[in-house]
């Protein structure tokens, strides 16, 4: 049985004919004995492993010639799709994120918090994170900042590296949704496009935007950085909302605004968040 994951094949043969004898799956060491194979629910037939349940990959509707090693291999087998591209592996017979999200006791989502740079995203999805812990919700912060010390830190502030840098964070809350997770992505993301391509990625409703509508000459008041000094200083180039764009959302699901003192802390912008997310049973299973 030979399964394919993007150029890696995974070939699966016994290593020896002996009972008891280790079968290699990828880099997964599975048990050649019948007995116990079929107590985890494999059938093991000359050179061939067959599930019962369990299915690691996703079943094929057509065939094709594919290369591995060299080798030409029919895809009218587990592994592959009916796309031009490679099946990736569905591992969602071993659990599904129904599953995750009973376990958690919550619905899988991605918060994300768009707007200028020092209008309290960070601060913002630290309180959220902090709320929903509290409450016995599992969250992780994808923070646009400190992505780019890691994955992203790759790319630039142009405006094709910022497209790319949303796209990845928005692929990355992608699997933390999946997992069942309330994912937490902060970061600028000045463009729509990328933005409502993030939302599209997603099922309806589990993308959740939320805009800090802080006027600039706030964000540039509070300036924590003193980027915003070196922007106007000629020293920082392309800088949001001096001289390169911030495209506001048009509908997003929430907008979080100053209210002249009232009710606009961060705990309070926090439980605003956490009362949609309950109204709209995002904290249950
Ligand atoms: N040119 C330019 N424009 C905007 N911001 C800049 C720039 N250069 C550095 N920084 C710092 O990088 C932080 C923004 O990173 P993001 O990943 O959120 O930006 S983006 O979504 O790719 O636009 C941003 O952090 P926050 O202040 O937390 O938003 C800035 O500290
Ligand atoms: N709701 C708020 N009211 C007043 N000041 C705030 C609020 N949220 C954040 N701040 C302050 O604004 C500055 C920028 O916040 P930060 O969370 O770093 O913004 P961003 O992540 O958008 O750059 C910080 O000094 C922070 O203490």
């Amino acid at each position: 049985m030979m399964t394919v994951v993007g150029n890696n094949a995974l070939i699966c043969r016994p290593q020896s004919e002996s009972c008891c004898a280790s079968m290699k799956l990828g880099v997964l060491k599975l048990p050649a004995c019948n007995c116990k194979a079929k107590s985890l629910g494999f059938h093991i037939t000359g050179t061939e492993v067959k599930t019962t349940f369990l299915p690691p990959v996703r079943k094929t509707e057509t065939s094709r010639t594919v290369h591995i090693n060299g080798k030409s291999a029919s895809s009218h087998q587990p592994g592959y799709n009916s796309n031009d591209e490679i099946s990736a592996i569905d591992f969602s017979g071993f659990s599904e994120k129904s599953d995750r999200q009973e376990l958690l006791q919550q619905r899988g989502c991605v918060i994300w918090i768009t707007g200028l740079s020092g209008s309290g995203k960070s601060t913002v999805a630290c309180a959220l994170g902090r709320g929903l812990h509290a409450r016995g919700k599992l969250t992780y912060i994808l923070d646009g900042d400190n992505v780019r010390h890691g994955l992203n830190r790759d790319l630039s502030f142009a405006a094709e590296d910022r497209a790319e840098n949303i796209r990845r964070i928005g692929e990355v809350a992608k699997l933390f949704v999946d997992a069942g997770v309330i994912c937490i992505a902060s970061l600028i993301s000045p463009y729509r496009e990328e933005r409502d391509a993030c939302r599209a990625s997603l099922p309806e409703g589990d993308f959740i935007e939320v805009f800090m509508d802080v006027p600039l000459h706030v964000c540039e008041a509070r300036d924590p950085k003193g980027l915003y000094k070196l922007a106007r200083a000629g020293k920082i180039k392309g800088f949001t909302g001096i001289d390169d764009p911030y495209e506001p959302p048009l509908k997003s699901e929430i907008v979080l605004r100053q209210n002249q003192g009232l009710c606009d802390s961060p705990d309070d912008f926090a439980d605003v968040v956490i009362s949609y997310l309950d109204k709209n049973g995002y904290l249950k299973a």
